[in-house]
C-alpha cells in the first residue's frame, strides 16, 4: 500500500516505459503460449475422467467446472476428450466466426442403432447428404408457409385437448396431471404432420409410434460403455442395451416402412396446401423436382429425426411454462389477462391472434431461457483456435447452453422467471443474440423452431383462455417443487399437477 504515498511526478517517464514494455511483452508472451495451449483440464480419475463430476444434473456439472476452469475447458468422459464452451462470447465464435468449421456432429452409439447405420439429420457430420436433408427441412418440410399449411392440425390436436381437460373438470376441483397431456399433444402434431395420420393410429402389435419414440429417446440418452470407453463396447451387449436398440429400430422401421408403403400404394388426394411430410418427400422424388436424391432408409432417418427432434422438447417446454406460471401468480394474471383482451368475445383462437400476444411470446422466450436442451454438440473438421486455445480436427464440442443463458453481466437476476426483460431485448429464435440460444446457432441450428414455437403458443393461450389454472388444494406457490431431471432436455422432476377451473362465461 506504501505506493499511495508516492509522488506521481517523481515517477521517471522511463521506468514508466519500460515497465509499460516488460509488461506488453508479458502479455504478448501469455498470448503466443496460448495460441499453442490447450485449456485447463479438471481434475480427473483414471479412467472414468471427469465423469464423477458431472452429477446427474451434467449441464450443472459442467457450469460449476467452468466456474473454477474458465469458459472453455478441456474434459474426458472416459478416455473421450470434449471441449466444453460455457459463455456466449465464445459460442459466437464458435457459430459465427468458424461455423463451417463447427458444423460436424458424431454418432453415438443409439443414434448407429436406430439408424441402422443410415444417414440422418441430427447426428450426421456435415456432408453431402446432410446439406440435401438439411435444404429439404428448411426449404420444403418446416419453413414458414409449410408451418402455416399445417396450422390447422395443431388448432384441431389442441382443441380435442382442451375437451380432454373440460371433460376432467366433471370431477370437480381435482388436479391433472399437464406432463402426459403434453406429450399426447406434441406426438400427436408431428405424427400429423410428418405421418398424416395420429401417433396412436395402426401400431401394427409392436406398440404406438408414441411409445417407440419414447423408447427410442430413451436410449439416445442411456450411458453406454461403447460412447466413452470404446474399448469396453462390448459390455453394451451385456447391459441389454444393443438389444433394446435394435429391437426398437427395427419396430420403428417397420411402422415406417408401413405408412410410406401405403402413402404409394394409395397417394392421397388431399387438399394441395394439406400435405403430409411422407407425402412431400415422394413427390419430390418422383418429380425429380429438387435434385433431392435419398434412399428409402435416408427417407426414414429423417422422419426418423422429426420425432426425436420434435416432440418430447415441445411437451417439456410446455410443462415448464405452465410451472413457472403456478409458480408466479403475478405473471400468470397479467400473461391470461392479455390473452383474453386480444380474444375478447370471440370463440376461437387464432394465429392472427396469437402474433398479438407480445407478452405471450416473453412468457415463452423466458421459460426457454431457463428450461431449453442446454447441451448442444459439435464436432470440428479442422485445426482452429478459439478464446487463444487451439482445438484439433474431429474434436467433440459442448455449448453448454444453461450456462450461457444464466451469464450474470448479460442477464439481470438471471436465476428468476422475468418475461419483462425480453420487451426490451430483440432476441429471436435465430441465434442472432449470441446469449440466447435455445434452438442452437449458425448452419446447424434447430430447422424447427418456428414449428415448436407456434405449437407451444398456440397450446399455452388456449389453457390460459379457457381456464384458471390452480395449485392442488393447500399447496402454496412458493411450494411447487422445480427440480429437474434430465433425459434429452430438461424434464419436470416431479410431473405438473395443476387444477382446471373453466372460464366463466
Ligand atoms: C421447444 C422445442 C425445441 C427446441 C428447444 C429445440 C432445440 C434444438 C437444438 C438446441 C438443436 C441443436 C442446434 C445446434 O446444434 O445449434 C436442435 C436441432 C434440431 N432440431 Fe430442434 N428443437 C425443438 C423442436 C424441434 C422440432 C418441433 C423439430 C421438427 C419437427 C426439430 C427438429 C430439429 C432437427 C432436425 C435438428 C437437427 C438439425 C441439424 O443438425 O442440422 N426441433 N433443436
Amino acid at each position: 500500500m506504501a505506493i499511495l504515498f508516492y509522488d506521481a511526478s517523481i515517477i521517471s517517464p522511463m521506468i514508466l516505459a519500460l515497465s509499460l514494455l516488460a509488461s506488453l511483452g508479458c502479455l504478448f508472451g501469455l498470448a503466443r503460449r496460448r495460441q499453442h495451449c490447450r485449456p485447463l483440464t479438471p481434475w480427473r480419475l483414471p479412467v472414468i475422467g471427469n465423469l464423477h463430476q458431472l452429477t446427474s444434473l451434467p449441464h450443472r456439472g459442467l457450469y460449476y467446472l467452468s466456474q473454477k476452469y474458465g469458459p472453455l475447458m478441456l474434459v474426458y468422459f472416459g478416455s473421450t476428450p470434449y471441449f466444453v464452451i460455457s459463455s456466449g462470447d465464445l459460442a459466437r465464435e464458435v457459430t459465427k466466426t468458424h461455423d463451417y468449421n463447427f458444423s460436424n456432429r458424431w454418432k453415438t452409439s443409439a443414434s448407429r442403432l436406430l439408424f441402422t447405420g443410415s444417414d440422418d439429420l441430427i447426428f450426421s457430420p456435415n456432408s453431402h447428404f446432410w446439406r440435401q436433408a438439411r435444404k429439404l427441412c428448411v426449404n420444403e418440410l418446416l419453413s414458414t408457409k409449410r408451418v402455416q399449411s399445417f396450422y390447422y392440425i395443431i388448432e384441431e390436436e389442441v382443441a380435442e385437448l382442451l375437451a380432454t381437460i373440460r371433460f376432467s373438470c366433471q370431477d370437480g376441483g381435482s388436479a391433472i396431471e399437464l406432463g402426459g397431456l403434453f406429450l399426447g399433444l406434441a406426438n400427436n402434431i408431428v405424427c400429423r404432420a410428418v405421418l398424416g395420420q395420429k401417433c396412436t393410429d395402426g401400431g401394427n402389435g409392436d406398440g404406438t409410434l408414441g411409445e417407440l419414440v419414447k423408447q427410442a429417446n430413451e436410449l439416445l440418452t442411456a450411458f453406454t460403455f461403447g460412447e466413452f470407453f470404446p474399448f469396453l463396447s462390448w459390455l453394451d451387449n451385456l447391459t441389454g442395451f444393443n438389444k433394446k436398440g435394435i429391437q426398437t429400430s427395427q419396430a420403428l422401421h417397420v411402422f415406417l416402412e408401413r405408412v410410406i408403403d401405403e402413402h404409394e400404394i394409395h397417394p392421397a388426394a388431399s387438399h394441395a396446401d394439406r400435405k403430409d411430410f411422407v407425402q412431400i418427400i415422394t413427390e419430390l422424388q418422383k418429380n425429380d423436382m429438387s435434385g433431392l436424391q435419398f434412399t428409402r432408409d435416408n427417407i426414414k432417418a429423417i422422419l426418423l429425426d422429426m420425432f426425436l427432434a420434435g416432440t418430447d422438447t415441445s411437451a417439456s417446454s410446455m410443462e415448464w411454462t405452465m410451472a413457472e406460471l403456478a409458480k408466479h401468480p403475478t405473471i400468470m394474471k397479467r400473461v391470461q389477462d392479455e390473452v383474453r383482451s386480444i380474444v375478447g368475445e370471440e370463440h376461437k383462437i387464432t394465429e392472427h391472434h396469437i402474433n398479438r400476444m407480445e407478452y405471450l411470446h416473453c412468457v415463452v422466450k423466458e421459460s426457454l431461457r431457463l428450461h431449453a436442451p442446454f447441451i448442444i454438440g459439435r464436432q470440428t473438421f479442422t485445426d482452429l483456435t478459439i478464446g487463444g486455445f487451439k482445438i484439433p480436427a474431429n474434436s467433440n464440442v459442448l455449448i453448454n447452453s444453461w450456462a450461457i443463458h444464466r451469464e450474470p453481466l448479460i442477464w439481470d437476476r438471471p436465476l428468476e422467471f422475468l418475461p419483462e426483460r425480453f420487451l426490451d431485448r430483440s432476441s429471436d429464435y435465430k441465434g442472432q443474440d449470441h446469449y440466447y440460444i435455445p434452438f442452437g446457432q449458425g448452419r446447424r441450428s434447430c430447422p424447427g423452431a418456428h414449428f415448436a414455437v407456434s405449437e407451444i403458443e398456440y397450446a399455452l393461450a388456449n389453457l390460459l383462455f379457457w381456464f384458471n389454472w390452480e395449485l392442488p388444494e393447500g399447496m402454496a406457490a412458493e411450494e411447487l417443487d422445480m427440480s429437474e431431471t434430465v433425459a434429452q432436455v430438461s424434464h419436470k422432476k416431479l410431473p405438473l399437477r395443476l387444477v382446471p377451473v373453466p372460464k366463466a362465461v
